[in-house]
């Protein structure tokens, strides 16, 4: 199974109205099937892209007492700030008695990746930690506007995603997000002797779904994304990078949104596929650095059955909920 792909350089408003009907159709098939697309040509410049992730490691570079000057807060409130390794770990449990088995079992394989989160800094109830400026000049003010870069790239996939739904309103999903509930993520995957993750001693991200209601991912050319395969349940199958590339899916809320319609699949990080991603005689395998972004709606959003994911035969299966409460739902399992 490979990703499918969207070119996004027909979206463009010059391209005339087929041509943005093509690939609105194109990426919602696509998010029904897969739930995961490649999206290329999009209007991200590469220089950005580039920039990005030499601004990311050089902050991981950082020594550990500069790093800490930001540290995720205590507890699982608030997502921002530094995280170590080992402190975060994925669940895909939901009541709290589930969870916390569920955490003493996870914590057990430690997640060998250290994490840096940026929201908006117009986001009232998910403060940034931001590192002194001192620490790392300019990139306080180079990750603020790459918040707003993605958001707008994630806003055009949004309207495109409600045009290939056939929704009358190109703007029913991008009006429920105002761009400040982002969450732009920087991960660092450190080296690991691959057998270590083959025995299951250490992880690098478990099998999960995205709670957001899409994400776009960037990564660099290590590899070791898997997508599980929707016809074959269980099998996962190895999402190569490809420069420049966005790889997006839907995550819980929108396949909740949609009634199910477009699908949250479950990936995780495993194993580069490739065997020359490793060196040395304990086959270290070389470090990673990838950066997910998670759209989602704001916190008074009412998350309620898009028009023309139901009809008759197909009732809406879920109550409306706020985003608010959905993701009080969601974040009590992630830490
Ligand atoms: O690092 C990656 O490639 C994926 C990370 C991911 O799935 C997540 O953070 O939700
Ligand atoms: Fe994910």
């Amino acid at each position: 199974m490979d990703l499918p792909i969207v070119d996004f350089s027909s979206w463009s408003a010059s391209e005339g109205e087929a041509s943005r009907r093509r690939v609105a159709q194109e990426l919602v098939n696509a998010c029904q099937q897969v739930g995961f697309v490649r999206i290329i040509n999009h209007t991200l410049p590469e220089a950005t892209l580039d920039e990005a992730f030499d601004w990311m490691k050089r902050l991981f570079a950082l020594p550990e007492d500069e790093k800490m000057k930001a540290p995720h807060p205590e507890g699982w409130t608030v997502h921002r700030g530094y995280s170590w390794p080992g402190l975060e770990k994925v669940t895909q449990v939901k009541s709290t008695a589930e969870y916390e088995e569920a955490r003493d079992r996870l914590r057990e394989v430690p997640d060998v990746k250290e994490v840096y989160d940026i929201g908006s800094d117009k986001c009232a109830t998910q403060p940034n930690q931001w590192l002194p400026d001192s620490s790392l000049p300019g990139f306080r003010a180079f990750m603020s506007q790459f918040y707003w870069d993605c958001d707008r790239v994630g806003r055009d996939i949004l309207r495109a995603i409600a045009l290939g739904l056939d929704l009358e309103d190109i703007d029913h999903l991008t009006r429920k997000h105002g761009g400040n509930n982002n969450q732009l993520r920087l991960l660092h995957y450190l080296p690991v002797p691959a057998e270590d993750l083959e025995n299951e001693r250490v992880g690098r991200c478990a099998a999960h779904t995205d709670w957001s209601s899409i994400t776009m991912l960037f990564q660099d050319d290590c590899g070791g994304l898997e997508v599980e395969d929707i016809s074959r349940p269980a099998m996962f199958v190895p999402a190569a990078p490809v420069k420049n590339s966005i790889i997006m899916n839907v995550g819980d809320l929108l396949q909740r949104w949609s009634n199910d319609r477009l699908r949250s699949t479950n990936h995780r990080v495993g194993l580069p596929a490739l065997p020359d991603r490793f060196v040395g005689l304990s086959r270290m395998t070389r470090e990673r650095y990838s950066i997910p972004y998670f759209m989602s709606p704001d916190d008074d959003s009412v998350i309620e059955c898009i028009p023309s994911c139901m009809s008759e035969e197909e009732p809406a299966k879920y109550e409306p909920i706020t985003r608010a409460n959905y993701n009080k739902m969601r974040a009590a399992m992630m830490y």
